[in-house]
């Protein structure tokens, strides 16, 4: 089943925010983790999608065949949000047959199915407790496997990790990704936590102010950015403002360095960006890119220590990260730095 979205556009009633021009396709049984700021669209492509808000511009379909006037019910797509959303008056067996009941299938094939479901989420033991003895990660399993349960021909998880503790988090969302990946289901995963987006996806969508800035696979997303935007907003890096000075070389105003410049011409304006973790401390003499400076601020990380690096006359401080941080000077690799045009 593929999901695909095709110059939708959407604004609240009296409002000009919501969704603007957004195209993207979720192929079959693929993830696609859509992030973004606050406001910037995420949960209203959701709520488009499932058909809890209406009334958009462009298509919406699920193997070709428009959502537009199909009601939440029929689109049979399977949901797991934020808040677990489970009946606290059922059990969980109950919670995972709910949406086979309300299909009218028969009790004895939905118990069954429910049971399957229940063992595949690692809950099987479970099956008659009422859900509001379970803990918050054990309550999202069986959200999941109620989502399952009725094999939608999409699914959708809204935030489905962030009310639990990061020591949950973590294994669970390895669990949704092998259970998503085994039943092949076409997903929509809304998040704003960039590392599950970037652990967890086939491909990233990221959203800004309702439109849709890039759609690639996370390590595309994360290495080359196709905007500021993009960068700022997935993962930490130092981003200054420079110029062409000529081919393969950059003029930063405080240092020049050497810089793949493609075919932009000399004078053409640009921002650099460098991740921290390619920025090397006290480089050898003779590398390239060598910058004399001072270690500022440091967070000690464990494995590594993250640390501003100040070069004088630098508008900031370069972001670094390594074992230990510099002392005198930082190296930036010419083939670690990306240049995104103004
Ligand atoms: N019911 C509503 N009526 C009017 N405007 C709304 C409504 N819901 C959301 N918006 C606006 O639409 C824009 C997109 O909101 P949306 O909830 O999709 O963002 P989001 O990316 O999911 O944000 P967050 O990460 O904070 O959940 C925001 O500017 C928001 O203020």
């Amino acid at each position: 089943m593929s999901l695909v979205l095709d110059n939708v556009s959407y604004s609240y009633p009296g409002s000009t925010q919501g969704l603007h021009e957004v195209s993207l396709d979720v192929r079959t049984g693929e993830l696609v983790a859509v992030i973004g700021p606050s406001g910037s669209g995420k949960s209203t492509l959701l709520k488009l999608v499932s058909g809890l808000e209406t009334g958009h511009a462009g298509r919406i379909a699920l193997d070709g065949e428009d959502l537009s006037h199909t009601p939440v019910h029929r689109r049979h797509i399977g949901m797991v949000f934020q808040s677990y959303a489970l009946f606290p008056h059922l059990d969980v067996l109950d919670n995972v047959a709910y949406g086979l009941k309300l299909r009218k299938v028969p009790a004895e094939a939905r118990r069954r199915r429910a049971r399957e479901l229940l063992e595949l989420v690692g809950l099987g033991e479970f099956a008659a407790r009422a859900v509001a003895r379970l803990s918050g990660g054990q309550q999202q399993r069986v959200a999941l496997a109620r989502a399952l349960a009725i094999d939608p021909r999409a699914l959708l998880l809204d935030e489905p990790l962030s009310a639990l503790d990061a020591s949950v988090r973590g294994h669970l969302r390895d669990q949704i990704r092998a259970i998503q990946q085994r039943f092949n289901a076409t997903t929509l995963l809304v998040t704003h936590d960039q590392e599950e987006a970037l652990t967890m996806a086939d491909r990233v969508a990221v959203l800004k102010d309702g439109r849709l800035l890039q759609i690639a696979a996370p390590r595309e997303i994360y290495e080359r950015p196709a905007s500021r935007a993009v960068a700022e907003f997935v993962g930490l890096s130092t981003l200054l403002p420079a110029k062409v000075a000529a081919p393969g070389r950059l003029d930063l105003g405080f240092a020049e360095l050497a810089a793949p410049t493609g075919q932009r011409a000399a004078g053409a304006a640009v921002h650099l960006l460098v991740r921290p973790e390619h920025i090397r401390p006290d480089p050898p003499p003779g590398s390239p890119n060598r910058l004399p400076g001072r270690a500022g601020a440091q967070r000690y990380l464990g494995a590594l220590t993250r640390y501003d690096f100040e070069v004088a006359g630098a508008p900031r401080p370069f972001l670094a990260e390594s074992a230990a941080p510099a002392a005198e000077t930082i190296g930036i690799p010419p083939e670690h730095i990306r240049l995104l045009d103004d």
